[in-house]
């Protein structure tokens, strides 16, 4: 799940792209990356590791201009930590195009191999996001006929572009010389927030994956980009949009909600602290009817995304709520870390008992969601040399049995823990007394609830094997599982922690790799 942010202010936005993506950092943190715009020229930078070590002062000097794009990657598709795959991407042609994707699009191979036979396109690396824009720039490039660009050529281009490209895409891409453009794929599966800041010389405008970058930056959130539509914004600052897609239906990630996204931020209107307050009430009334109240002492929470469901579950049970664990802030988010053995690692650098709170104690812990099981193995066994005399753990998610294929990596089903294991396989895996799940009918309601019933549908591919595109086969997973079991891909999956940059001033001679 990567992040992105773009900006047409009418102030220079090297240092509001960086703020953007700091607190965007959650949604990836393997590579990061600025584009902005000067003119007619492009100034990049981007590099392996977080923004913090990404970005020194003296690349951000370099960053000019009044707007620009930014990436946060979270690798998807590809090989995790590759430099040439970090975003934003570059080509020349129409115009000069840099684009920023988040989510991941199940038809790349297909997307490839026309570029390579009909639009006689170069692809350079394993990444979707490339392909995606190179199908953006020949649909642009089919549609110019000089050196001029309007808001109806972008957005027949998008249309061009929808019917071409399946899966999961949330994009911000900038057109040198003329605009930024935004638009979300037909199910609007990875979102897309646009705001607004009014200054004297005219408004300024943002898009980002999450509202959290709004409201850090200052910008008033007007609405979210619509499934399917294109926003189109001139340099000047004028802004215009279309749906580009005649079929477009929201069904967002619901796994944005679980896990994802950050609790402050409000997303296709639906808050997502709000939403997580509703799964702890669903799982307290299952808990209930599973474990008697008074079985338990305390519920305690597995930072940091369980946090919001675990005090609301409390509050429904009636039972004391403390927090057990000390998170080392300066270690990441480890679902999103390449390879497992960095994984398990940090888990224990990353989490730390306060053995007091379980000593003696019927514990339930809780947790966002449990995926390859790595955390909530560490843990239990944690609490256990603590003392506890029971743990339970309850998982705000349903079980997660299938591949995520529109942007989170989880693509095997071996090493998905509940792939052919029952609740109580599960809870004997990690070492549990018992563990408790919520039921996918609950978890929809909660977040149906927090949109105000608004939202009727989401996509839950990984909890019950639907997959909203209609395009996934048993042939396209399995072709995805041999890929990522190939000795290859493991040993890229691994991480290399190297922090390489890549500098360019793409309009002039000089091309830096450093
Ligand atoms: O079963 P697993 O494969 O271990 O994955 C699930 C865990 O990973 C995530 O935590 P993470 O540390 O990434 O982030 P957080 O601090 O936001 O909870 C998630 O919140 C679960 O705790
Ligand atoms: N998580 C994402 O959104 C990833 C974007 C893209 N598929 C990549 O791998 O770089
Ligand atoms: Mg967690």
């Amino acid at each position: 799940m990567c992040g992105i942010v773009g900006l047409v202010a009418k102030t220079p936005v090297n240092q509001m792209l960086y703020d953007g993506l700091l607190v965007l950092q959650h949604r990836g943190q393997d590579a990061a990356g600025i584009v902005t715009a000067e003119g007619p020229m492009f100034h990049m930078h981007k590099g392996q590791g977080l923004v913090r070590d990404v970005f020194r002062t003296r690349n951000m000097r370099s960053l000019l201009g009044n707007v620009g794009i930014g990436h946060v990657r979270y690798p998807t598709a590809g090989s995790a930590s590759s430099l040439a795959e970090s975003q934003p991407f570059y080509v020349n042609s129409p115009f000069g195009l840099v684009l920023a994707h988040n989510g991941n699009l199940t038809n790349d191979k297909q997307l490839k191999d026309e570029m390579y036979r009909t639009d006689l396109r170069h692809i350079n690396t394993n990444s979707d996001s490339e392909a995606l824009l190179n199908v953006l720039a020949h649909e642009l490039s089919k549609r110019t006929n000089g050196p001029r660009l309007t808001a109806e050529i972008v957005f027949d281009a998008i249309t061009a572009v929808h019917q071409r490209v399946r899966g999961a895409y949330a994009v911000v891409a900038l057109v040198a010389g003329f605009g930024l453009i935004a638009f979300r794929d037909p199910h609007g599966i990875r979102p897309l927030s646009l705001g607004v800041h009014d200054t004297p010389e005219g408004p300024e405008y943002i898009v980002a994956s999450e509202s959290v970058a709004l409201d850090t930056l200052g910008f008033k959130l007007m609405r979210d980009v619509a499934p399917g539509e294109a926003l189109y914004i001139s340099f000047e600052g004028e802004l215009s949009s279309r749906q580009c897609h005649s079929n477009a239906k929201l069904a967002p990630c619901i796994f944005e909600h679980v896990y994802f996204a950050r609790s402050d931020s409000v997303i296709d209107g639906i808050s997502v602290h709000e939403a997580r307050l509703n799964m702890g009430t669903q799982l307290a009334d299952k808990v209930k009817a599973m474990v008697p109240a008074l079985d338990i002492d305390v519920v305690i929470p597995i930072p940091d995304t369980s946090r919001d469901s675990a005090l609301e579950m409390a509050n429904e049970l009636k039972i004391p709520y403390r927090e057990g664990f000390i998170k080392n802030r300066y270690i990441g988010r480890t679902f999103i870390m390449p390879g497992q053995a960095s994984r398990k690692k940090s888990v224990r650098q990353k989490l730390n008992p306060i053995a007091v709170e379980f000593r003696g104690k019927n514990v339930l812990l809780v947790d966002d969601s449990i995926v390859r099981g790595t955390t909530s193995k560490e843990i239990v066994q944690m609490v256990r040399d603590c003392g506890a005399k029971k743990v339970y753990l309850a998982s705000a998610a349903p079980p997660v049995k299938f591949p995520h294929v529109y942007g989170i990596d989880m693509p095997t089903r071996a090493e998905l823990i509940a792939t052919g294991r029952t609740a109580e396989q599960i809870a004997e895996e990690i070492g549990a007394d018992a563990v408790i799940y919520q039921e996918l009918d609950a978890l929809i309601t909660a977040c149906r609830d927090a949109s105000q019933g608004l939202i009727t549908e989401f996509e839950t591919s990984c909890f019950d094997g639907n997959y909203i595109t209609g395009d996934i086969t048993d042939e396209y997973l399995d072709a995805l599982e041999a890929k990522r079991l190939s000795p290859l891909s493991a040993k890229f999956k691994e991480g290399d922690p190297d922090t390489r940059v890549l500098d360019m001033n793409i309009g002039v001679a000089e091309q830096n790799l450093i």
